[in-house]
């Protein structure tokens, strides 16, 4: 029987949610003074979209078969991504047989690493690599799941990042990840306020329900040594993303630094097999890969089996149902994000609402990956999608 080949490659973006989440429109938690990299600069304190957090949009990749089946898949990306997609991945795929998967990743890798090697031109490659698995499994009748070695658990459990983790803990969630609100430019004053902020939501959620920040690389060595200590009264689990994902000299000194079972976690800007070999031998404790955004499902089972040799856990940051076909098969990651999308975090919504239709969601905190062929969603007919570019 002849293999499908790959007809055509299409790329169209949407303004607005979707996979590029920090896109929101009125308030929302996940933009409401949350510590950044530019949080030393006064004016870009109060919101990320102010310094661009929400400039790429997504982009959505379709995949044509030559027997009509279309695969698809969503990250960030936006117009950025549809360029690159149009004007220079296309050739590598039109012609090609779906199953070409590792011969076309290491083509669109080597091809773009003149202006790649991670950031949108590595989203836009994880883009196509998802698309991929996605078509593949359309034509075989297979959950991506199964096509990738199988499920190790029968149903995957979730953390929640939000602004409400005592909320998440009604919810059924395993633990509550919060985003830390002031940087070390904030002063003795912001310090004070993260621990106490901190210290309210413990009181909330008693002495057993995981806690965690995320600090979105808004931290030195210095102040994020100083915070982890003055948090591990207050049973912080893991201090996520303090530095910038360059500095992995500093990451290995915080690892050293950190209070004895405080987790020292990161990853999610980092990409490929080589980025991800330096952050796992700084030491970190859990790397936190987004297979939208790190290569891939290709290039995340690179890094899974790397840090598996590590004897690290892999907890790839929310990016709905493509991290979760890829947790249910990998036994070293126990557990799973949820990004709660609701406005003000009090309710489970699929991530990356209105995007996808049967975007599943955990209940209880608890999800069974449905069995669907490919990613099992499909694209809303209701969202408007453009494509700003052809070739
Ligand atoms: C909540 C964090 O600030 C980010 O918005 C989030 O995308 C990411 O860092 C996460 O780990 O969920
Ligand atoms: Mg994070």
């Amino acid at each position: 029987m002849t293999q499908p080949t790959i007809r055509e490659v299409r790329a169209t973006t949407v303004r607005g949610k979707g996979a590029d989440y920090h896109d929101q429109s009125g308030y929302h938690w996940i933009d409401d003074h949350i510590a950044t990299p530019m949080s030393v600069y006064p004016e870009y304190r109060q919101s990320r979209q102010s310094f661009g957090l929400n400039v790429l949009g997504t982009l959505v990749v379709e995949i044509e078969a030559s027997d009509g089946t279309v695969g698809f898949a969503v990250t960030t990306g936006g117009e950025i991504g549809a360029w690159i997609v149009e004007k220079h991945l296309a050739r590598f795929l039109e012609g090609r047989p779906v199953t070409d998967l590792e011969r076309i990743w290491d083509q669109l890798y080597r091809s773009t690493l003149y202006y790649g090697r991670r950031g949108v031109v590595l989203n836009t490659i994880s883009g196509v690599d998802l698309a991929l698995y996605d078509l593949l499994g359309r034509l075989r009748g297979e959950p991506v799941y199964a096509l990738i070695g199988g499920p190790v658990r029968d149903e995957l459990q979730f953390y929640a990042t939000g602004a409400r983790p005592d909320i998440a803990q009604q919810l059924g969630f395993i633990g509550g990840k919060m985003p830390l609100h002031h940087a070390p430019a904030e002063g003795q004053q912001g310090f004070v306020d993260n621990l106490a902020a901190l210290a309210d939501m413990r009181s909330r959620v008693g002495d057993d329900f995981w806690l965690m920040w995320d600090c979105w690389m808004s931290l030195d060595v210095e102040y994020a040594t100083r915070l982890a200590h003055a948090a591990a009264e207050h049973k912080l689990k893991w201090m996520e993303e303090a530095l910038i994902p360059d500095d992995y000299w500093g990451y290995a000194q915080l690892k050293r630094q950190a209070p004895a079972g405080m987790l020292i976690t990161s990853g999610e800007h980092e990409a490929t097999r080589w980025g991800f070999r330096q952050l796992l031998e700084t030491g970190v404790d859990i790397i936190q890969p987004d297979v939208n955004w790190c290569g891939g499902i290709t290039e995340l089972i690179k890094i899974s089996a790397l840090a598996d040799a590590h004897g690290t856990m892999v907890v790839p940051h929310g990016s709905s149902v493509y991290s979760y076909h890829f947790v249910v098969t990998r036994t070293n990651s126990p557990f799973a994000e949820f990004l709660m999308m609701h406005e003000t975090a009090e309710e489970v919504v699929p991530m990356f609402t209105p995007l996808l239709l049967n975007e599943p969601v955990p209940v209880n905190g608890r999800l069974r990956v449905p069995e669907t062929p490919g990613f099992g969603v499909e694209l809303n007919p209701e969202v408007p999608r453009e494509r700003p570019y052809t070739h």
